[in-house]
C-alpha cells in the first residue's frame, strides 16, 4: 500500500521493493525510549544525514517520516530525474550519431515505458541506503507517521493506523523539506496536471507535453521529454531560460533546446489553463501582448517550491515561520534555540548536498558546541549546484551581478570550449568556463561552467574557493591533455598573462639576453 501522500505508480516489482524499503506497510513504530537527545522530523536528505551522524556519535535519536524515507531526492527528485535524463542522453547520442560517421539504421525508437522501468529499477536498487531497516540497524528509533509539536519538548507522531507515539526530546531538528508549490494559475484546479510527485509514475510518453516554469525542474524535464519523443512546449515568464543563472549560460542551453525541438515560450505572461473535452489541456498565454494557445496531453507545473510547515503546529514549539519556511539564524537555530532546522524547509539553496552539509552543522551545533565555542555557521558553506541539461550548467559563489550589487569590483575571465581541444574532439564545444575574481587579484569569488559535465568540473573551483586557492595556483596545476577541465587551467594562464607588466617583461628580456644573448 502506498503512503497517504506520494503514490508510487505503477505497482510493479521495483516500486514494491522501494516501498518495502522506505515505507514498509507492516512497520510497527517502536515504543518511545524515554527522553531523546535528538528528534528529527523528516527523513529526506537533511533528516537522514542528521539522524545517522548524531546516532553514529552516540546520541539517542528518533527519526520521524510521514511519507517515504529518502524524501524528495530518492523518490521524486534527483534520483528518478537523473535516471530518465540518462535515457534521454542515450537517445540524443543515437539521434546525432550520423554526425560522427556512425550510421544508425532507420526505425530506431525510444521505448519510454522501458526507460521509466529502468529508472524505477535503479531507484529501488539505491533505496536500501535510505531504508527503515538500515536506519533501525544504526540504533535509531524510526517512527513512520506525521509529526506534530505538542509543546517545545514533545512531538506526537500519528502513524498510518492512527496510533499516537509521544516523543519527548532535549533537542529537535525540523527537516520537513518542501514540495511543488500550487501557484495561482487560473483553471489549474479544473485540469489533471503533473508535478514532480507524479511525473515519474508516467508509463506512456505524452505526445504533446506542456511545462510551466523553466527553473531546474522544468528545464531538465523539457529537454529530456523532447529527446524521448514528446513535442514539448516550455512556458517561462522570465526573459531567459533558467532565470536565476548567468544569461550567457542560459543562451547556450536555449540554443540546444532549439536543436532538441523544444518550443520555448519566454516572457509568457498570464498563463491560464482549461480542460478540453477529450481530457487534453489548453494553455493560454500572452507573449509580448499577443495571445497564444497551445493544446497538450500532459502538463507539468514546475514553478517553485513551498515549505512543508503545515500540520507541524510550530506555534506550540515557539518556532517562527513564513511562506518561505522556518526562520533560522546562521547556526541553523530556529526561534526556539533548542530546535534546529536543515534543508529545503529553511534554506534558499534547495539541493541535496546543501541539505547534507547543513545537517552536519546542526549535529555539531546541537550536540557538541558549548555556548559560542565550536559552533559552525551556514554562511561559511561554499555551495555549488548544477542543472543537468545538455550541456550542464554549474555554478558556485557569486554571479557578476551579486558582486556589483555588493559594491565589489571584479575581473572576469572566460574560456570558451571552442578553444579546448577535448571539447572540440567530443563535439561539445558550445560552452564556457567563466570565473570572476576580486579586482586585481586571483581570489575567486564565483564561477559558472557550461559544459557536458559541468557538474563534475565545478568541484575543482569549489575546492579552490573552500581552501582559499587562487586562479594562479589552478593555472600551475597540471591537468591531463586532452580534457575539458583544461578550460579551468587555461583561466589560470589568462590570469598569469595579466601579471605580465611592462616592468616584468623588461626583466624577462634582460634575463633572456643574459642566458642566450640578443
Ligand atoms: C525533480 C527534482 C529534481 C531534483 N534534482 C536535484 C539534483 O539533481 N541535485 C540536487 O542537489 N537536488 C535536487 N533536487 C532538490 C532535492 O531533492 C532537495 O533539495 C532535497 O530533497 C531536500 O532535502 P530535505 O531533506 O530538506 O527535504 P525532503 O527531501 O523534502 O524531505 C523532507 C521529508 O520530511 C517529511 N515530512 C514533512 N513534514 C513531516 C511531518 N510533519 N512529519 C513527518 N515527516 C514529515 C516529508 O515527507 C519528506 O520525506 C531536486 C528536486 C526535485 C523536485
Ligand atoms: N539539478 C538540480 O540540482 C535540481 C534539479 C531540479 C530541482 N532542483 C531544486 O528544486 C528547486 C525547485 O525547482 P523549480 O524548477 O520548480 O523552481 P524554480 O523556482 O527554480 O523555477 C521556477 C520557474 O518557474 C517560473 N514561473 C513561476 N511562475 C510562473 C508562471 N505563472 N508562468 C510561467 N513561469 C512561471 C519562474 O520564473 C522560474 O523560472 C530548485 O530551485 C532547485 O533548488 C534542483
Amino acid at each position: 500500500m502506498s503512503s497517504q501522500w506520494i503514490q508510487l505508480q505503477p505497482h510493479d516489482e521495483h516500486n514494491q521493493t522501494l516501498q518495502a524499503n522506505v515505507h514498509p506497510a507492516d512497520w510497527v513504530n517502536p515504543k518511545p525510549s524515554g527522553d531523546y537527545h535528538l528528534v528529527v522530523i523528516g527523513a529526506g536528505s537533511a533528516g537522514l544525514v542528521t539522524a545517522a551522524g548524531a546516532a553514529g556519535l552516540g546520541a539517542r535519536v528518533a527519526l520521524v517520516e510521514r511519507e517515504l524515507m529518502g524524501g524528495d531526492c530518492l523518490n521524486v527528485g534527483c534520483v528518478p530525474s537523473k535516471g530518465v535524463i540518462r535515457a534521454a542522453r542515450v537517445a540524443a547520442t543515437v539521434r546525432d550519431a550520423e554526425r560522427y560517421g556512425v550510421h544508425v539504421p532507420d526505425g530506431v525508437e525510444v521505448d519510454f515505458a522501458k526507460a521509466m522501468q529502468r529508472m524505477r529499477r535503479l531507484r529501488a536498487e539505491i533505496s536500501p541506503n535510505d531504508s527503515v531497516k538500515r536506519f533501525t540497524e544504526m540504533g535509531i528509533d524510526v517512527f513512520l507517521g506525521s509529526g506534530v509539536f505538542v509543546n517545545d519538548h514533545t512531538l506526537n507522531v500519528t502513524a498510518d493506523d492512527g496510533t499516537i507515539s509521544e516523543l519527548s526530546f532535549k533537542k529537535a531538528v525540523i527537516a520537513s523539506g518542501a514540495r511543488a508549490s500550487a501557484p495561482p494559475i487560473p483553471g489549474l484546479e479544473t485540469v489533471s496536471y503533473l508535478t514532480n510527485e507524479n511525473l515519474f509514475s508516467l508509463t506512456e510518453l505524452p505526445k504533446r507535453f506542456g511545462i510551466i516554469g523553466s527553473g531546474p525542474i522544468g528545464s531538465e524535464m523539457a529537454q529530456t521529454f523532447a529527446r524521448l519523443g514528446s513535442e514539448v512546449f516550455l512556458f517561462e515568464r522570465g526573459r531567459h531560460l533558467l532565470p536565476r543563472e548567468d544569461p550567457d549560460a542560459a543562451a547556450v542551453v536555449q540554443q540546444h533546446f532549439h536543436q532538441d525541438g523544444v518550443h520555448v515560450l519566454l516572457d509568457a505572461k498570464d498563463v491560464k489553463v482549461s480542460a478540453e473535452e477529450d481530457s487534453s489541456i489548453r494553455i493560454h498565454v500572452t507573449q509580448q501582448g499577443e495571445a497564444k494557445e497551445v493544446v497538450v496531453d500532459q502538463l507539468l507545473v514546475a514553478v517553485g517550491r513551498a515549505a512543508n510547515t503545515e500540520g507541524l503546529n510550530l506555534e506550540a514549539a515557539g518556532v517562527t515561520y513564513d511562506d518561505s519556511g522556518v526562520e533560522v539564524n546562521d547556526h541553523l537555530q530556529t526561534t526556539n534555540p533548542r530546535i534546529y532546522a536543515a534543508g529545503d524547509i529553511c534554506s534558499k539553496y534547495k539541493f541535496t548536498h546543501a541539505a547534507d552539509f547543513q545537517a552536519r552543522i546542526v549535529i555539531q551545533n546541537a550536540l557538541f558546541a558549548i555556548g559560542p565555542f565550536g559552533r559552525k555557521k551556514a554562511n561559511d558553506l561554499v555551495i555549488p549546484w548544477a542543472t543537468y541539461t545538455s550541456p550542464e550548467v554549474a555554478h558556485v559563489g557569486m554571479y557578476e551581478k551579486d558582486a556589483s550589487d555588493a559594491g565589489i569590483e571584479t575581473d572576469t575571465y572566460v574560456q570558451h570550449l571552442s578553444d579546448v581541444d577535448r571539447a572540440i574532439l567530443d563535439g561539445q564545444d558550445d560552452g564556457f568556463v567563466k570565473v570572476i575574481t576580486k579586482k586585481g587579484t586571483d581570489k575567486i569569488l564565483g564561477a559558472t561552467i557550461v559544459a557536458e559535465h559541468a557538474g563534475d568540473m565545478i568541484s575543482e573551483i569549489t575546492l579552490a574557493m573552500t581552501a582559499g586557492i587562487g586562479l594562479s595556483k589552478i593555472g600551475a596545476a597540471i591537468h591531463p591533455y586532452p580534457t575539458q577541465a583544461e578550460a579551468i587551467r587555461k583561466l589560470g594562464d589568462q590570469f598569469s598573462r595579466t601579471r605580465l607588466t611592462p616592468w616584468s617583461q623588461r626583466t624577462l628580456d634582460v634575463l633572456r639576453r643574459w642566458n642566450v644573448g640578443s
